[in-house]
C-alpha cells in the first residue's frame, strides 16, 4: 500500500512532463470521449445490477418452466410404467402362488421325499409313484431372503401405483412362514423389505404420499388390534371392539382399528415390535413359538393429486397366517385344539375364496371367515395377491406337505403351469421380458428426470430462497389444514348422556363399538362436570360369560357373528392355556360401571386407615389410555401412551440435551425463572429476593418433552391437588397417598432410594422385570442427562444406586434447596413430580410422604 501511494508522488515530475508532451492530443474530442468514459463508469455499475436482476428473474422463470415440464414428463412416465407393470403382472397372474421349501436341519439325516426345481415340487409317494405340483415359482431350500424379495418387488411397485395387494404366508407350523415374512435380524424377511421398499419408492417419487400402519390379529375368529397395549388388570379400560365395514366404493374398513401415520421405516419398526409383543403365540409339538393366530399388517398409502394412480388410497396386507396342521397329528386338546380348528377353518375359507376367484365364479364366499372378510378388497379384482406356501422336506411331515400342496393347487392360477402349452409359455415369457425391459428403460429415464428436477429445485432455492411448490403440493398443504382443524373442536360435541333419558343412552358396549375408547360418563348428582374437569373411573363390575362345558365358547364356527358381537375382556390365562394372551371372548356380556371420581381430602401419613386416593395410579393410567384412544396420529405419542413404563427415547434425549442450556445441578438465587413461572410464585420470599432453585436440565427439559401429559391431563391431575387457598387448612396440604399397586409394590421407596431397608426385591413379577429391564437403559442414560456429574464423591444418598435397584431418577437432592419451605411449596412440588412421573410413564409408581421427605432432605 505504502509503495503504491508514494509511487505517483515520486513520478509526479515525469507524469507532468509526459502530460505536457501529450498536450497536443488534448483536443476537445479527446476530452469529450474521456468524459463520456468517466460518466459511464459510475452509471454502468447499477445498470449492470439491473441487468443481473432481470437475467436472474428470467432464469428463475425458466427454471420454473423446466420444472413444470419435467413434472409433466415424470407423471407421464409414471402412468406408462403403471400400465406396463400392470400388463406384466396380468401376464404373471394377479393371484400368484409360490412355494418355499424349508431347508433340512443339520440333524435331519433322513432322505427327503421332496425334490424341486424352479417351477415344480415333486413328491415321491412310493418307490414308483411321484406327484408333481407346479407353481409360479418354487423357492428351493437354498434360496435366500433376497431371492424371495425379488419376486415381491413388482407387487410393491404396484402398491405405489395405487393397487391393493396382499402377500400371505401359508403352511404347516414350523415350516418358515414367520421366517419368510419377518425374517431374522441378519436376514430380514418380506415385511421389513417391503416397507423399506415402499419408503424408497415414495422417496423417489415426485408425489407426496401419506403412509399409515396398522397391525391386527385374528385369533379364534376374533379381531384384535395389536397396536393397543393389552390391559393387564381387570379394571383397565376395555379396548374398543373392531368391526368390518364396506364403504360405498367397496373398500373394506375396520372400524376402531388404530391407524398410525408413519414417516420412515424406523417408526414402522417400533410399531411392529409393539404389535409383535401383543401377539398370541404358544408352544406346540411342531414349533416352540408357534403362531396361534393370523398376524396381519396393513400399510395404507394415500396420495392426492396423482391421477395416474389407480386409487387415491390403497393398501397392502402382509399376513403371517397361523400354522396349518392336522389337529389329530398335534394331539392338541383344549384351547390348542380350538385354536387349530379356528385356523384351519379360516384357511379353508381363504382357499375357497382364492379358488373361486381363479375360476371367476359369480359368487365369491368372502363371508365365510373373518380373514376373508378383512381381505375382501385385497383379493381378486385388480388386486395383486401373492401366496407363499411353505413346506417341509422332512419325511415325517409328508402328510402335512401334501395337504399344503393340495391347498396351493386349489389356489393356483389355472391358466398357468401345466394347463398352458410350452409354445404359449415361451411366447408369454418373451412378452414379459419385453415388458420388463420397457419398464426398466422408463425407470432409468424417470430417474434421470427426477435427478434433474432435484438439481433445478436446489438452484431455484438458492436464488429465490424457496423451493418450487407444485400445485399438487400446495393442495396438500391446504388439505392438511382442513383435515387438522376440525379435530380441535372435537370435544365440544354434546354427549348422549346429557340429552337422552337413561334407557335411551348407549350401553357401554355400543359406546365402545361406536366411539372407540370414548366411554360415556354417567353424571353423578347434579354437578355433572365436563370430561375435562372430572376424573372418571372405569371398571368392569360384572362379567357374564356364556361358559359351556369346555370353558369359554369358541367363536371359530361362527366367525360372521363373532365379528359383530365380539367384545373384549381381560382374563388371566388358566394353567392349561399357554397362549400368551386371551382377550377376546365372543358373546360375553360386560356390565360397565362408569362413575365420576370425586377428589377427596387426604389423610396425612402412610398408615391412615382410609385411602381415598387408592387406585389413583390405575386411574391415571385409565385416563391416559382413554384419552389416547384412536386420536394419536404420531407414532411417538402413541408409543408414549401405550408403553409403560418407558424412558424417553434416544431421539428425544438427543433433542433434550441439545436444548439443555445447563448441564449440571446448581442452586442459585435467581428471579423470574421461566420454569418457576409455571409453578407460580412458590418460593419463599426472602428480603425481596426470591430464593428458587435452578431446575436441573432433566427436570426443566422434561417439562418441555412431548411425552409429558397434555394440558388437559395436567389439569385433571392438578385437580387432585386442592388449591391451598386457606393456609390453615392443613389437611388440604397433605401429600397424596397413592396405594401401591402392580409393580410399585416391588419398588415403592427403593425406587427412590429413600428407604433401603428392603433388600430383597422380588424380581419375578412381569412388571418388575420390565421395570428392571428399563433400569439398564436408565443407567446408560444418566451420563447423557448429566445426572452422574451431579454426584458428590462421598454422597451416601446421592444419585448413586445399588446394583439391581432401580435408579432414583428424581432424587436430585442438591437441587431442591433447604428444608423449611412452606407446605404449599411441598404441595406444588408434589404436583410437579407427579407430572414428571406421568411424563416418564411411571404413573404406577406409588409414593408417599417418605418419598417427598427424602426428596426434600
Ligand atoms: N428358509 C429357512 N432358512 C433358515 N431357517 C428357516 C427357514 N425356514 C424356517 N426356518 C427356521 O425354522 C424355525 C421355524 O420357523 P418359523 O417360526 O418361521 O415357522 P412358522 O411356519 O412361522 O411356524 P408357526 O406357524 O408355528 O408360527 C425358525 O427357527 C426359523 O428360523
Amino acid at each position: 500500500m505504502e509503495g503504491t501511494r508514494s509511487k505517483p508522488v515520486r513520478n509526479l515530475p515525469e507524469t507532468i512532463h509526459s502530460l505536457l508532451g501529450l498536450k497536443s492530443h488534448l483536443t476537445s474530442a479527446w476530452v469529450k470521449s474521456v468524459c463520456n468514459i468517466v460518466n459511464n463508469v459510475p452509471s454502468s455499475t447499477p445498470k449492470k445490477k439491473e441487468d443481473d436482476d432481470s437475467v436472474s428473474s428470467a432464469q428463475l422463470q425458466s427454471i420454473r418452466d423446466q420444472l413444470s415440464a419435467l413434472t409433466v414428463h415424470v407423471n407421464d412416465q409414471n402412468k406408462r410404467r403403471r400400465q406396463i407393470l400392470n400388463e406384466f403382472l396380468d401376464l404373471k397372474g394377479n393371484i400368484r402362488v409360490f412355494c418355499r421349501v424349508k431347508p433340512l436341519g443339520a440333524s435331519d439325516k433322513r432322505k427327503t421325499p421332496v425334490t424341486s426345481d424352479t417351477r415344480n415340487v415333486i413328491i415321491k409317494l412310493t418307490e414308483t409313484k411321484r406327484k408333481t405340483y407346479n407353481f409360479d415359482r418354487v423357492l428351493q431350500p437354498d434360496s435366500s431372503q433376497d431371492d424371495v424379495f425379488l419376486e415381491i418387488e413388482p407387487v410393491i411397485k404396484s402398491v405405489i401405483d395405487g393397487y391393493n395387494a396382499c402377500i400371505f404366508a401359508y403352511g404347516q407350523t414350523g415350516t418358515g412362514k414367520t421366517y419368510t415374512m419377518e425374517g431374522l435380524p441378519n436376514s430380514p424377511g418380506i415385511v421389513p423389505r417391503a416397507i423399506k421398499g415402499l419408503f424408497k419408492q415414495v422417496e423417489e417419487s415426485n408425489h407426496r404420499f401419506e403412509i399409515t400402519f396398522s397391525m391386527l390379529e385374528i385369533y379364534m375368529g376374533n379381531l384384535k388390534d395389536l397396536l393397543l397395549s393389552q390391559a393387564t388388570k381387570p379394571i383397565s379400560p376395555i379396548p374398543p371392539s373392531l368391526s368390518i365395514h364396506t364403504d360405498e366404493k367397496g373398500e373394506i374398513e375396520i372400524e376402531n382399528l388404530v391407524n398410525i401415520k408413519v414417516n420412515d421405516f424406523n417408526e414402522v419398526f417400533k410399531l411392529y415390535k409393539l404389535g409383535c409383543r401383543n401377539r398370541a403365540t404358544a408352544s406346540t409339538n411342531s414349533n416352540s413359538v408357534s403362531s396361534r393366530s393370523h398376524c396381519m399388517i396393513r400399510v395404507s398409502i394415500t396420495c392426492h393429486g396423482a391421477p395416474e394412480r389407480r386409487r387415491e388410497t390403497n393398501k397392502i396386507w402382509l399376513v403371517d397366517l397361523g400354522g396349518s396342521e392336522r389337529v389329530l397329528k398335534t394331539k392338541a386338546i383344549g384351547r390348542r385344539f380350538d385354536e387349530g380348528k379356528a385356523i384351519n377353518l379360516s384357511l379353508s375359507a381363504l382357499g375357497d375364496v382364492i379358488n373361486s376367484l381363479q375360476h371367476k365364479n359369480s359368487h365369491i364366499p368372502y363371508r365365510n371367515s373373518t380373514l376373508t372378510q378383512v381381505l375382501k378388497d385385497s383379493l381378486g379384482q385388480d388386486s395383486k395377491t401373492l401366496m407363499m406356501v411353505h413346506i417341509s422336506p422332512k419325511e415325517d411331515d409328508l402328510c402335512e406337505t401334501i395337504c399344503s400342496l393340495n391347498f396351493a393347487t386349489r389356489a393356483k392360477n389355472t391358466h398357468l403351469g401345466q394347463d398352458e402349452s410350452t409354445e404359449e409359455q415361451v411366447k408369454k415369457e418373451a412378452l414379459m421380458m419385453t415388458l420388463h425391459k420397457k419398464m426398466e428403460k422408463i425407470e432409468q429415464e424417470r430417474e434421470i428426470a427426477l435427478r434433474e428436477m432435484r438439481n433445478l429445485n436446489q438452484t431455484l432455492e438458492k436464488f429465490s430462497g424457496k423451493p418450487h411448490v407444485t400445485e399438487e403440493e400446495e393442495e396438500d398443504v391446504i388439505r392438511e389444514e382442513i383435515l387438522v382443524t376440525p379435530k380441535k373442536r372435537k370435544n365440544k360435541s354434546r354427549r348422549a348422556s346429557d340429552v337422552f333419558p337413561s334407557f335411551m343412552r348407549p350401553t357401554a358396549n355400543s359406546n365402545r363399538r361406536l366411539s372407540g375408547a370414548d366411554f360415556s360418563v354417567i353424571p353423578n348428582g347434579s354437578g355433572f362436570k365436563s370430561r375435562r374437569n372430572s376424573m372418571v373411573s372405569v371398571r368392569a363390575e360384572s362379567v357374564c360369560l356364556p361358559l359351556n362345558k369346555n370353558g369359554f365358547g369358541s367363536a371359530c364356527d361362527s366367525s360372521d357373528r363373532s365379528v359383530s358381537k365380539s367384545t373384549w375382556v381381560m382374563r388371566q390365562n388358566t394353567a392349561d392355556d399357554a397362549t400368551v394372551y386371551s382377550q377376546d371372548i365372543s358373546e360375553c356380556d360386560i356390565k360397565l360401571v362408569v362413575s365420576e371420581h370425586k377428589p377427596k381430602v387426604l389423610q396425612m401419613g402412610t398408615g391412615s386407615g382410609t385411602k381415598p386416593r387408592s387406585r389413583m395410579g390405575n386411574l391415571e393410567k385409565d385416563v391416559r389410555q382413554k384419552m389416547g384412544g384412536r386420536e394419536f396420529s404420531r407414532i411417538n405419542s402413541w408409543l408414549d401412551k401405550t408403553q409403560l413404563p418407558r424412558t424417553p427415547c434416544p431421539e428425544q434425549l438427543d433433542m433434550l440435551l441439545e436444548k439443555s442450556s445447563t448441564q449440571s445441578f446448581t442452586t442459585e438465587k435467581i428471579t423470574g425463572n421461566e420454569f418457576f413461572e409455571k409453578l407460580e410464585d412458590i418460593g419463599e420470599s426472602n428480603g425481596g429476593e426470591t430464593t428458587v432453585v435452578k431446575p436441573t436440565p432433566m427436570l426443566k427439559n422434561l417439562f418441555e418433552l412431548q411425552c409429558l401429559c397434555s394440558s388437559e391431563e395436567e389439569d385433571q391431575i392438578l385437580s387432585r391437588f386442592p388449591n391451598p387457598s386457606d393456609e390453615d387448612d392443613y389437611e388440604s396440604l397433605c401429600p397424596p397417598t397413592l396405594e401401591n399397586d402392580g409393580f410399585s409394590q416391588y419398588i415403592d421407596n427403593e425406587w427412590f432410594g429413600v428407604n433401603n431397608n428392603r433388600a430383597d426385591l422380588e424380581r419375578d413379577s412381569p412388571a418388575s422385570v420390565s421395570l428392571l429391564e428399563r433400569e439398564r437403559d436408565l443407567k446408560q442414560l444418566l451420563p447423557q442427562l448429566g445426572l452422574d456429574r451431579s454426584l458428590k464423591p462421598n454422597s451416601q444418598r446421592g444419585l448413586a444406586f445399588a446394583d439391581g435397584v432401580a435408579p432414583p431418577l428424581l432424587r436430585a437432592q442438591e437441587t431442591l434447596g433447604e428444608r423449611g419451605f412452606a407446605p404449599r411449596f411441598m404441595q406444588k412440588l408434589q404436583a410437579l413430580c407427579f407430572r414428571i412421573l406421568l411424563g416418564l410413564g411411571f404413573i404406577d409408581v406409588g409414593y408417599d410422604n417418605d418419598f417427598f421427605n427424602g426428596l426434600m432432605k
